[in-house]
């Protein structure tokens, strides 16, 4: 880093890159199978990986859907808000519930949301998301179903808000642990991090990477602890193709957020 990182220029060989994918590297959508991550992002992507830069992906959405986005990239990734890691070199490890807490969570949310068609629900494998994104009014009805079956599963659930969404989590899930994990280990160890997020689960992320000396950017608006701020999904396009000019070695201010 050659300034502060309030204002950073950005010297992405000295960086460790990690991106939220939601609201970040892909438009929100009425519902999340309609998502996509725009090509000209992807390129960057795969140039920044095949030139040695270390990226990872970081989302609440499970491991096998990020490399689906992502394709024919497959990086280094966390899904499920950090229940799910997979290590530069290819290792998954998992936080999970025990089968048969499972299977009744999934019942009976399932019994519970069936008494409001508006509400839908994601079965992630290791947690659910309840959305309500196609009836916001449901929101107060979703957020007290939410709540209640955390309380009820205390120990093992966790409730993680997002946007027009309340998702259960396994208990210790957390974005902010799962880039410490990588910044302890090859290639991403004695890097600068670099995370870009939009939502309250990023917070976590933001928190460390701040702890870490490194940068953290919130994309959109809305209060934060990052330390800078991209205004879209569409600047966070154009902030990777600044990259990748830096990284052919022309030189671009426009890699500085806002
Ligand atoms: O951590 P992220 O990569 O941002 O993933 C967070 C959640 O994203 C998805 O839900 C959100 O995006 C949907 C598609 O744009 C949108 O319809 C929904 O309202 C949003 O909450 C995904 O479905 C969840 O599993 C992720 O946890």
């Amino acid at each position: 880093m050659s300034k502060q990182n309030d204002e950073a220029e950005l010297e992405p060989r000295r960086c460790a890159f990690f991106f939220d994918v939601d609201g970040t590297l892909a438009e929100i959508q009425p519902r999340p199978e309609l998502v996509s991550i725009p090509p000209r992002s992807l390129a960057a992507l795969q140039q920044l990986h095949r030139e040695g830069v270390p990226v990872a992906v970081i989302s609440g959405r499970p491991i096998e859907q990020l490399d689906a986005l992502l394709q024919p990239l497959v990086l280094p990734a966390a899904g499920i808000h950090g229940a799910q890691r997979r290590t530069a070199g290819g290792t998954q490890q998992n936080l999970a519930l025990d089968e048969q807490t499972f299977a009744t969570v999934q019942r009976e949310l399932a019994q519970a949301c069936g008494e409001h068609p508006g509400l839908s629900l994601e079965n992630k494998g290791v947690a659910f998301a309840l959305h309500y994104r196609l009836a916001p009014e449901l929101e107060e009805t979703a957020r007290a179903l939410a709540e209640a079956f955390v309380k009820r599963y205390a120990e093992v659930l966790a409730l993680q808000p997002g946007k027009c969404v309340f998702e259960l989590k396994p208990r210790g899930a957390s974005k902010g642990e799962v880039i410490r994990s990588f910044m302890r280990e090859a290639p991403f160890s004695g890097r600068t991090p670099v995370f870009l997020g939009d939502d309250l689960t990023d917070e976590a992320g933001f928190a460390v990477v701040n702890e870490l000396g490194g940068v953290s950017i919130k994309v959109g608006s809305g209060a934060t602890e990052a330390t800078q701020r991209l205004a879209s999904v569409a600047a966070v396009t154009a902030w990777l193709e600044a990259l990748q000019h830096a990284l052919s070695g022309q030189q671009d201010q426009s890699i500085k957020p806002d």
